[in-house]
């Protein structure tokens, strides 16, 4: 048991004998809750386009000419489903995360949902806490299941295209 989760007895109220776990049980679903999360900014960025840029210069990349104040777009979204980074990228997949390093940290150009470089985002680590918190006392608090007659096929997660990443 960890400080802070319901006791033994508060459990047998709530009729939810099930719910007390060992302390390396709590991390292991700690660490799985943490890879889910990062599975699920790769494939939807809520910011899928970054934010815009600006070239202060003229220049040239892989032979294309930018001129001096043009207008960039970095598509993120793109980066995270790219074949020649990720294996299935369409597939949610959190193993292919289970025994690597790969971070969203902006060291890896194809993993980047807040951005990279001095301006990445700097509320990272707070929203990747803040994301964690709420979604485990969600887990934790509430049976969840889809309506009746609904299945997981029927879901549609097609997202429309913006500056804020949502569904359709
Ligand atoms: C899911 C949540 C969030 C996502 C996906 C996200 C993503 C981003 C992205 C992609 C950028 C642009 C980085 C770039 O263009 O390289 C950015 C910038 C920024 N974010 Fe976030 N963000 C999130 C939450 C937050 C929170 C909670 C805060 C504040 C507490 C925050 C504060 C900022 C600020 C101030 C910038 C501008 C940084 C700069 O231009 O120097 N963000 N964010």
């Amino acid at each position: 048991m960890t400080r802070g989760m319901p006791q033994p007895e508060e459990e047998k109220k709530r009729g939810n004998k099930e719910m007390t776990f060992t302390h390396e049980e709590l991390l292991g679903q700690l660490s799985y809750l943490k890879v889910f999360i990062k599975e699920v900014v790769r494939l939807h960025p809520p910011a899928p386009l970054l934010l815009p840029r600006e070239s202060l210069q003229e220049c040239q990349i892989q032979g294309y000419n930018i001129p001096k104040q043009t207008r960039l777009l970095i598509n993120a979204w793109a980066f995270g489903r790219d074949k020649s980074y990720w294996k299935a990228p369409e597939q949610f997949k959190l193993e292919r995360f289970f025994d690597t390093n790969v971070d969203y940290k902006g060291k890896e150009f194809h993993f980047i949902p807040f951005g990279v470089g001095h301006r990445i985002c700097p509320g990272m680590d707070f929203t990747m806490v803040a994301i964690e918190i709420a979604l485990a006392n969600l887990l934790h608090r509430f049976d969840w299941s889809l309506p009746s007659g609904i299945t997981i096929e029927d879901m549609d997660m097609v997202e429309h295209g913006g500056a804020i990443a949502s569904r359709k």
